[in-house]
């Protein structure tokens, strides 16, 4: 815990109110979506405007002070966590859209600015910002470039770093950086904007955004296909990428659409129990796309990799199979899972997956496992559910001794130990498994060119 002298010269940097030291308010900004870390900082901060940022950067370099930066708090990393006595600085207060430039297609954002609010104001302009993922209801858009948040369009619209046009950072040294004036082309030397994106916060603060938007999709038709077993799936989205541009391709295990059939509130795509299910996406812009769909499902019938399937045919069952992916996180939340987000390149996931499977299989006899992800991107969401009667502190230790297993083949496989949920607390001891030595020397050094004194973030991507 900081001097309680420290606060108040905070409140002074800021508008009258906008310090908070209540017990609720830390308890609720002190944490985001993992259950690992009690969340114990000093304060929470909340500056409306880029000077603020920076006169509370420049004020915790003169007291030594850490910081957190706190968005929407949906990360799955612990990267917003805030365990050691650090101040929050929330950028609720900074969540305006400033700007639209109708001919470069970008939108000027406050790093405030909530996904979906981005999303909703695309569409009115008539266009489409494509990164998308169920907890876009609440993260910012700082939080997402902090992460290089991927979500459920990937395969086709790449991660958040492909649409920051860009940036306007304050440094860990105080300084406000404007980083690459949204040109499509800039070859002035190092791309700084691009070392700000998954940084989660350890170089400094995102206070601006340009982001880019795209053409909105014409009529998105999905598909979910159940398959006999994980081998069944990756031809499966072979078959369909050789005739079709896919905007999603993703998986599920019956054990995920188990849980999210038993919330209730969502149809089942079709009746045949199946191990797993593929859910694709594709724009059906013309009869000849969705014939092409309709043959290559008969045609991976007939392989034997399909068993059943079922096509969206209005934009309500669309969305229905939709829910069944995207509801499957939140769903499992109330099993505290122990949570791997582990990625390889696509043509080694057929064998990865079969290994992970069999070790996971064999150190969890026990736990139920929940299989799903973006596996069109390489990319396994693997979650163990702690059973209810054991204790959250004796779970997370015994998945913590098969993480050697699991990230010792990723490292076989020249995979990453965190595909898109960033490195945070959760995943910092293990980052040896996917950087090397001299890249983790790297790192640490640019760190501290932006962030001499380490005060943005500490303790997040290195241990
Ligand atoms: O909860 C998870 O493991 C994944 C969350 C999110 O990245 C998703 O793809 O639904
Ligand atoms: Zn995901």
């Amino acid at each position: 815990m900081i001097d309680p002298s420290l606060i108040e010269s905070l409140k002074s940097l800021v508008e009258p109110g906008k310090v908070l030291t209540d017990a609720s308010s830390l308890e609720a900004y002190g944490k985001d979506w993992t259950k690992q870390f009690p969340p114990a900082p000093s304060a929470i901060v909340f500056p409306k405007t880029i000077e603020e940022v920076q006169a509370i950067v420049r004020w915790a370099n003169a007291h030594q002070v850490a910081l957190v930066p706190s968005g929407g708090r949906t990360g799955l990393s612990a990267a917003a966590v805030a365990a050691n006595g650090e101040v929050v600085v929330s950028f609720d207060y900074m969540n305006r859209i400033l700007d639209f430039n109708e001919f470069d297609r970008t939108v000027l954002c406050q790093a405030g600015v909530v996904t979906e609010q981005l999303q909703n104001f695309a569409e009115e302009k008539g266009l489409y910002y494509p990164v998308d993922f169920a907890s876009a209801g609440s993260s910012q858009i700082g939080g997402n470039i902090g992460t290089n948040a991927g979500g459920i369009k990937v395969i086709r619209y790449g991660m958040t770093r492909n649409w920051v046009a860009g940036l306007k950072v304050v440094t860990g040294a105080g300084e406000i950086l404007e980083l690459n004036k949204d040109l499509v082309k800039n070859a002035t030397g190092y791309d700084l904007r691009q070392l700000f994106i998954g940084a989660e916060g350890t170089l400094g603060f995102v206070v601006e955004a340009s982001m880019r938007l795209e053409r909105t999709p014409k009529n998105l038709t999905a598909m979910v296909l159940g398959t006999p077993d994980l081998e069944a799936i990756m031809p499966v989205l072979h078959a369909f990428q050789g005739r079709i541009d896919l905007t999603a391709f993703e998986f599920f295990s019956d054990k995920a659409l188990a849980k999210v059939l038993a919330r209730g509130d969502v149809p089942p795509a079709f009746e045949t129990d199946c191990p797993y299910y593929a859910l694709l996406e594709f724009e059906a812009s013309s009869e000849a796309v969705t014939e092409a769909a309709l043959e290559l499902f008969e045609y991976c019938m007939e392989q034997g990799w399909v068993l059943d399937g079922v096509m969206s045919q209005s934009e309500q069952q669309l969305q229905n199979l939709w829910k069944l992916r995207e509801y499957i996180s939140e769903t499992i939340s109330h099993w505290t899972p122990y949570k791997n987000d582990i990625s390889v390149t696509i043509a080694k996931v057929p064998a990865f997956l079969k290994e992970i499977d069999a070790i996971v299989g064999e150190q969890y006899p026990d736990f139920e496992i929940v299989w799903f992800g973006h596996i069109g991107d390489g990319n396994l969401h693997l979650n163990i559910l702690k059973p209810d009667a054991m204790p959250k502190e004796e779970f997370f230790a015994k998945c913590a001794t098969v993480n050697k297993w699991v990230f010792e083949t990723v490292q076989k496989y020249n995979g990453s130990i965190s595909a898109e949920h960033g490195v945070g607390m959760t995943k910092r001891d293990y980052l040896g498994y996917s950087r090397s030595a001299e890249e983790i020397a790297v790192m640490k050094a640019i760190k501290a060119v932006f962030d001499p004194k380490g005060i943005m973030n500490p303790g997040k991507i290195f241990a």
